[in-house]
């Protein structure tokens, strides 16, 4: 039997990449990934993407393009990354997750990803667009990730 799905987003907002620290199960509690979840059964990759951050994060989300490579979760379980576009919203941690962190240029080692993910976000980073500088940046325009009260995120 084939492995199932597990999709995730390299989601881009303003040259930056998020970044979702596991609130559960508790093995995986406290490291960070990219957003998504599992594939259901008649779902394409980007279906999955699109309802997964929906429903996790609250926003809605454009997938760009798939990042080449699969790679192992536990048994079973596949890890498929896509990038994506934020259309709309503002990403909150609703479920899964207890902080949010948007990541920009050369901030891409700064938290504990998950082993597995760490080939997909070092892609990720590379393929981050430009984007224009955040509103609350410093005038040197290097602060760029903003936490919220509660956990919401810019
Ligand atoms: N979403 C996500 N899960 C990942 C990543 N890396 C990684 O090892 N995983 C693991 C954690 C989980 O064991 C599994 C995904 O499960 P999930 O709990 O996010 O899936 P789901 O939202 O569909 O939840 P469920 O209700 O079916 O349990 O894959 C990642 O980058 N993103």
């Amino acid at each position: 039997m084939s492995d199932r799905v597990v999709v995730a987003g390299a989601v881009y907002d303003q040259g930056r990449l998020l970044a979702a620290r596991r609130s559960a199960p508790p093995e995986l509690a406290g490291r960070w990934e990219l957003p998504g979840g599992k594939l259901e059964p008649g779902e394409s990759g980007e279906q999955a993407l699109v309802r997964e951050l929906r429903e996790e994060l609250g926003v809605e989300t454009e997938p760009l393009e798939r990042i080449p490579g699969e790679w192992p979760l536990g048994p079973g379980y596949v890890l498929q990354v896509w990038t994506a576009r934020l259309v709309s919203g503002v990403p909150a941690p609703l479920q899964d997750h207890d902080e949010l962190r948007w990541l920009g240029p050369g901030e891409g080692d700064e938290i504990d990803w998950l082993d597995q993910d760490r080939p997909a976000v070092a892609e990720a980073m590379r393929r981050l667009p430009a984007g224009s500088a955040p509103v609350e940046s410093t005038p040197t325009g290097t602060a760029s990730t903003r936490r919220l009260p509660g956990g919401a995120c810019c």
